[in-house]
């Protein structure tokens, strides 16, 4: 009698989240950009993400073998390789989330603003490719710069009219990610208990992690350890590309984001949302006429 009471409560719950009773519903997760270096991977994750059961990996080239190599392992996601124009809309076609991490990264010396003619055109191709196919996908803009992307593809969806403000981010998990690394190894708290909210976008001092807020909190922290700390986190990115020295900006990190970021997208999804750790840029906070005026 108690089981099965215990059963039908765990059986409402689950229903309250919006799960079935047996599993996890159909979910197609599309990356585009999946032959890069962030790509490849966070095809990977994505590949052991229970939440996915189709993976589609779409680039200008490449993607035969990365699909092949991801598909041996031994996890429920069908995964499918796509390559050039004629096979991005068949990538796209009925896909609930698509991540973006299709373009060029920084070499040192440069900002993340000298990727933005490039990368500009990319997003806006494939901006219009979503539109078409997949307009109520959850769209996770890796492609820099971060801050100009995510208006690029809110003035695409708009003339299209599929725009959804709340379906279009620009990634900064990394931001997060990295703030947590940072203030834990300096607080000297297990950094698996950490938690660092930042707000803002994704380049420089528009990067701004709040310690004031992290938990679990820290007394040791001078206010100078807290401007470097924060130092520090904004110039991440830049921190890679030094050390890469020529070789792109950071991949594995950014992908291990990415699929944080992601994972939070198809529990959302699910009826669970789980997004409060991470950390986005939404298309109305950066969004400026200006960019209106490039795409027209
Ligand atoms: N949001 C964030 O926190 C971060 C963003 N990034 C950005 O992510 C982007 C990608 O970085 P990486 O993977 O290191 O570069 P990468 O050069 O290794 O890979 C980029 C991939 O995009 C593909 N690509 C180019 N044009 C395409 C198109 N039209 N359609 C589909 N795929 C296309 C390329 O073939 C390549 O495989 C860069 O713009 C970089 O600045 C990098 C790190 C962190
Ligand atoms: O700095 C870059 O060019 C790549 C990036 O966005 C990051 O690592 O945060």
């Amino acid at each position: 009698m108690r089981s099965s009471l215990l059963k039908s409560t765990s059986e409402l719950l689950r229903r309250s989240r919006g799960y079935s009773s047996s599993a996890n519903p159909e979910r197609k997760v599309a990356i585009l950009g999946a032959a890069g270096g962030i790509g490849q991977p966070l095809s990977l994750l994505m590949k052991l993400n229970p939440l996915v059961s189709s993976l589609s990996l779409y680039d200008i080239a490449g993607t035969v073998g990365v699909a092949a190599d991801v598909s041996h392992i031994n996890t429920p996601a069908l995964v499918k390789g796509f390559m050039g124009d004629d096979q991005l809309g068949e990538a796209l076609e009925g896909s609930d989330v698509v991540i973006i991490p299709a373009g060029v990264p920084r070499k040192p010396g440069m900002t993340r603003d000298d990727l933005f003619n490039i990368n500009a055109g990319i997003v806006k191709a494939l901006s219009t490719a979503i539109a078409k196919h997949c307009p109520n996908a959850l769209v996770n803009m890796i492609s820099n710069p971060v801050n100009s992307t995510v208006p690029i593809a809110a003035e695409v969806f708009k003339k299209a009219g599929t725009y959804d403000e709340k379906k279009l981010f620009g990634v900064t998990t990394l931001d997060v990610v990295r703030a947590k690394t940072f203030y834990a190894g300096k607080a000297g708290v297990p950094v698996t208990d950490v938690n660092v909210p930042v707000v803002g976008g994704h380049a420089g001092i528009t990067i701004l992690p709040l310690f004031s807020q992290a938990t679990p909190p820290s007394n040791s922290l001078s206010q100078e350890e807290i401007v470097a700390l924060t130092k520090r986190t904004q110039d991440g990115g830049t921190e890679v590309v030094e050390a890469k020295a020529g070789k792109g900006s950071a991949t594995l990190s950014m992908a291990y984001a990415g699929a944080v970021f992601a994972d939070a997208c198809l529990k959302g999804l699910n009826g669970v949302p789980d997004i409060v750790e991470c950390s986005f840029v939404q298309s109305t906070v950066t969004e400026l006429p200006f960019f209106a005026s490039k795409i027209a």
